[in-house]
Formats: C-alpha cells, sequence, structure tokens
C-alpha cells in the first residue's frame, strides 16, 4: 500500500505576484489515515492541496505519492491515483450533461460503455445526483454542482481522496450524506474545511496552516482542545466541543444537543 503514501518535504509557493503562500510546509500522511487540513482564510490550504496532485508547481521542496516523486512527467500516473475535488465545482464541470462529466474520467480509462454506466450510475447514487445525470452542469444549484464534482472524482476510483471544502454549500442532509460517504471510503482521505464539527468527527490527525507554514500537525482532540494554538491560527473548538451556550456547561464532544439544565433555565420544556 506505499502507493497511498504522501509526502510533502520542504514545500514553498510563491505566487507570480509575489505573495508567499507556503513556506517549508512538510509532513508524511499513511494509508488509510483521514487528515483535516485547517487554517483561517488565506493560511494556504488550497494552494496546499493543488499541489498534491501537481496543478501547482513548487517554487522549492518536493512531493512523493508512493514512490513517485510528483514531477510534470509522472503527472498522468499521479492524477490516476490522487483524486482532488476543487473548491470551486464550476472548475472541475464542464461537459454538457451531468453524465458526460461523471463518464469522462472512466472513458479516459479505457473502461467498456457498459462498464460505464454502472460505475456513474453507482457514484451518482453515493451522492444523490443520480436524478441530475440528463441535466446540464450549469444549470445545477451550487449544492448540487458540488455532489456531481465529488461524482466525477468517485468514479476514477482514485487511492488518495483530496478534497477542497467538501462540505461548503451542502444542506445538511447531504453534508451528513457526504461525512458518511468520506467515513466509508477505504483509503486516505486529506480534506481542509472551516467545518470543524466534521473534521472533530472524521479525522483522527489535523494538521494547521498558519500564514503559509505547518503551525501543528497531531491528534484532532489534542489540537481542537489547544486553546492557545487555536487563538494565534484565528480558529475556535467545534461547535461540538464549545460550552452550551445558555448555561456555560460543557457539552460532551461530538454532540450538538445543548446541557438538559439549559433546558430547564430556557423554558424549552414548559
Ligand atoms: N493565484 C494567486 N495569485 C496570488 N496570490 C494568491 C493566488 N491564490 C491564492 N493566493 C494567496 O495565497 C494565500 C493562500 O491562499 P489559499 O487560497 O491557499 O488560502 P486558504 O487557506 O485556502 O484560504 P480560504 O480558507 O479562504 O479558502 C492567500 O494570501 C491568497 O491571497
Amino acid at each position: 500500500m506505499s502507493h497511498h503514501i504522501v509526502e510533502v518535504k520542504n514545500l514553498r509557493h510563491v505566487y507570480s505576484d509575489g505573495t508567499v503562500a507556503l513556506k517549508d510546509a512538510s509532513f508524511r500522511i499513511t494509508h488509510g489515515e483521514s487528515v483535516g487540513i485547517i487554517g483561517a482564510n488565506g493560511a494556504g490550504k488550497s494552494t496546499l492541496l493543488l499541489h498534491l496532485n501537481g496543478y501547482l508547481e513548487p517554487t522549492s521542496g518536493n512531493i512523493r505519492i508512493g514512490d513517485i516523486p510528483l514531477s510534470k512527467g509522472t503527472l498522468p500516473d499521479i492524477r490516476r491515483t490522487v483524486g482532488m475535488v476543487f473548491q470551486d465545482p464550476d472548475d472541475q464541470l464542464f461537459m454538457p450533461t451531468v453524465f458526460d462529466d461523471v463518464a469522462f474520467g472512466p472513458f479516459n480509462l479505457g473502461m467498456a460503455v457498459a462498464d460505464v454506466e454502472q460505475r456513474v450510475t453507482e457514484v451518482l447514487e453515493l451522492v444523490g445526483a443520480n436524478h441530475l445525470r440528463d441535466k446540464p452542469p450549469y444549470n445545477l444549484s451550487g449544492g448540487e454542482k458540488k455532489r456531481v464534482a465529488i461524482a466525477t472524482v468517485l468514479s476514477m476510483s482514485p487511492d488518495i481522496l483530496v478534497m477542497d471544502e467538501p462540505t461548503n454549500g451542502l444542506d445538511p442532509f447531504a453534508r451528513r450524506q457526504l461525512m458518511a460517504l468520506i467515513r466509508d471510503f477505504k483509503h486516505t482521505r486529506i480534506f481542509t474545511s472551516h467545518d470543524l464539527d466534521m473534521v472533530l468527527e472524521l479525522c483522527e490527525r489535523v494538521i494547521v496552516l498558519h500564514e503559509g507554514e505547518v503551525w501543528a500537525d497531531g491528534p484532532t482532540l489534542e489540537i481542537f482542545n489547544n486553546e492557545k494554538l487555536l487563538a494565534e491560527c484565528r480558529l475556535e473548538k467545534p461547535l461540538s466541543m464549545q460550552g452550551c451556550p445558555i448555561c456555560g456547561s460543557g457539552r460532551l464532544a461530538g454532540s450538538a444537543i445543548p446541557c438538559p439544565k439549559s433546558y430547564a433555565s430556557s423554558g424549552f420544556d414548559s
């Protein structure tokens, strides 16, 4: 399973206008890990993800996916291994219909028509978008586009799933559905999100980016309990770890239910 390893060494990225978006970022993610990349706006999260399958070229440093060093020559292999869901689904959808968009990758892999049909149906059902299969992607709502964009990546059966803010724009039901899908994905998962409750629920490990640097990298609960670190990086605890908004007492991690005392004091039960 060494092909599922992602290794980033001393990655630096300077955009053409001189913005230093990443400074010396290093980490190693191994097979089956589910890793959340978090940080304030502009911390460098999207820039980092865009390097993982070669959409951006490092100013310096290097990336290895399994045994393959990422370079122009290895891009086709890398992109077969690393499936990337972009932050903006419009960057991912370009065909006349949803079906064509989701079928594009499998056809390129040389799959037979019947197998492509089956694969497309499976992944569209997985993201709850099979009813949209004949629609032009540009007519879909934001959340629908996001689900189809995710389907275009799943249809390629990637070994490593990389997603930039996957729940952005999704309604609560679709968010839950996507979380289940991420949880069930057997291989490596790496995603950025401002949805820290989702990160808490799905990731055993978190990498915190701050002003282009890896500020912390460790077990999720340890990171979310480090109030000094969160304040330095302009982050907050997930809502489910914050005190009850009514009486201030703690809630269990992972629970969105206010404490029983707040029911009594707010008159919810009267
Ligand atoms: N094409 C670009 N040219 C110049 N600067 C850019 C470009 N894209 C991003 N940046 C800058 O690089 C820095 C990192 O941006 P990036 O999009 O990686 O942040 P982010 O952590 O994903 O932010 P957000 O949470 O807002 O999505 C920011 O200062 C941003 O303004």
